[in-house]
């Protein structure tokens, strides 16, 4: 590096006073609830506090930087660059310690949460009991020893148990990760650990919590060095942790905030009542056709959004999907949906926004529950079988037996395995992993089945 760096006192940017703390500092918290605290119209009252999930790396970089960061919004016709000031602590997700002191600081008001859908452990009675991070948590919590907590749950559940014994007034959690009704699956995670550690003191004050439901959007792929290099060159000053992002940006919520919470309001976000209509129309449409080009466009030999959406048979594709999941998204104003999928083409054609496939296909398992298997299953119950839909599934059982993009899946080990050795026995068995009822329709495994075999070389 050698440009000027970035720093508080020269840019004569204050700290505000940390009063939001978030989990899962990253790429996509900067660009959307920072970015939108930043711009909110008392944001010199919210500072913002983030952790990482386990990385030293981005919080150290951080830190150097007075927690500064440049967001660059990358249009089709340009870059514009903007030094973000929310965020005034960056920490590694390790530092416990301080994580649980800053939830049980009265002057806290809200958590916020991106630890990625894997992150919150979900499993049968709210979290997955028998995952040995989420097991170790447990015995953690009950001993009291805070510094070995590994999980955003487990991490979540101390600070929020600290801060009911300090006698604390409630908070709001604010979940920004891409699930259906993540308010519930956060509290069910956090009220599941807590009931295992045998905490009662916090499962009893979990019910003053506000837990509020959110739909994110922003298209915000991972840093590059030529992101830091383009900063560099535009801006003229060095900045080890830049974030890129599209000019697109949507945030609807729904749940009350015991506390106070900043005027998101006065950035465009909305307050609904029912968040569920405009979670399923993004889950579906854009991430259930993220996974599409992914899975499809990878197996394709395409490396991005851009190039998997330029391929016509992918494009088709990818109208089909979008035709099959449409008529699912009811609760919605009038001409929503076609409007929201005239942008959607926009965004993802945006050449000069680099969404790598291999990113967007991680986690499968999460994934493709949330944002394919409602269209599936509804077709299903009509006794149609969507055609783009078992397709994906297809894609995808050709990518866990190596073809196309590397596999990055919590479950990646057990997933590789059942999608290994004869299509006839490989197919029921990753249907299966996603929902028993799949691998036992014929027809289903029969369209996957060929579907697979299609994409195979
Ligand atoms: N990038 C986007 O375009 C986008 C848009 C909407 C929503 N989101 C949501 O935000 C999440 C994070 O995206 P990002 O682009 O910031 O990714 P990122 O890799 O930049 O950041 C992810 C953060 O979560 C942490 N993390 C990862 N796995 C974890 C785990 N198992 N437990 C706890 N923490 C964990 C990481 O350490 C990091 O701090 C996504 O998974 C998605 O749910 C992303
Ligand atoms: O971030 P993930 O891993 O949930 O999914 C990858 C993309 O589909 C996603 O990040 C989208 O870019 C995002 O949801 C757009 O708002």
């Amino acid at each position: 590096m050698n440009g000027a760096p970035l720093g508080r006192a020269a840019r004569g940017l204050p700290a505000s006073p940390v009063r939001i703390v978030h989990l899962g500092l990253g790429g996509f918290s900067r660009a959307h609830q920072v970015w939108a605290t930043a711009h909110a119209s008392d944001a010199d009252d919210w500072g913002v506090a983030g952790f990482t999930g386990r990385s030293t790396a981005l919080a150290q970089r951080l830190t150097a930087q007075d927690g500064l960061y440049t967001l660059v919004t990358r249009a089709a016709d340009g870059d514009r660059l903007e030094v973000v000031p929310s965020l005034v602590e960056a920490r590694a997700g390790g530092d416990v310690d301080r994580l649980v002191g800053l939830v049980a600081d009265p002057e806290v008001q809200v958590v916020t949460l991106t630890v990625t859908e894997a992150g919150y452990h979900r499993g049968d009675g709210g979290a997955d009991l028998a995952h040995p991070a989420v097991a170790a948590d447990v015995e953690a919590l009950r001993a009291g020893r805070v510094a070995d907590l590994a999980t955003a749950p487990g991490r979540l559940a101390a600070g929020l148990g600290a801060r009911a014994r300090a006698g604390v007034a409630p908070l709001a959690v604010v979940p920004c990760d891409n699930l259906p009704d993540n308010a519930a699956v956060v509290r069910d995670a956090v009220t599941a650990l807590a009931r295992a550690a045998g905490d009662t003191d916090l499962l009893g004050w979990l019910g003053g919590v506000g837990w509020v439901t959110t739909m994110v959007d922003r298209i915000t792929p991972a840093t590059t060095d030529e992101d830091v290099a383009d900063v560099r060159r535009l801006g003229g000053y060095d900045d080890a942790a830049p974030v890129v992002t599209e000019p697109f940006t949507e945030w609807v919520l729904a749940g009350s905030f015991p506390g106070k919470r900043p005027a998101w309001e006065s950035t465009g976000a909305r307050f609904v009542d029912d968040v569920a209509p405009y979670e399923r129309r993004k889950l579906w449409l854009l991430n259930g056709g993220h996974s599409l080009l992914a899975y499809v466009g990878g197996a394709r030999g395409h490396a991005t959004v851009a190039d998997a959406v330029a391929d016509p048979g992918c494009r088709a594709l990818l109208e089909q999907w979008w035709d099959e999941a449409a008529p699912g998204l009811t609760g919605l104003p009038e001409g929503d949906v076609p409007a929201y999928r005239t942008a959607l083409l926009d965004r993802f054609t945006n050449p000069r926004i680099r969404h790598l496939l291999a990113q967007i296909v991680a986690d499968g398992s999460q994934k493709l529950p949330v944002r394919i298997l409602p269209t599936l299953r509804a077709a299903r119950a009509e006794g149609r079988v969507p055609v783009a839909a078992v397709t994906v599934l297809g894609a995808w059982v050709a990518h866990l037996r190596g073809h196309g993009t590397p596999v990055r899946d919590a479950a990646a080990d057990r997933l590789r395995d059942l999608a290994g050795g004869p299509l006839d026995r490989a197919v029921p068995a990753v249907l299966g992993a996603l929902d028993p009822a799949l691998a036992d329709d014929p027809e289903v495994v029969a369209a996957v089945r060929a579907a697979t075999t299609d994409l195979l070389p």
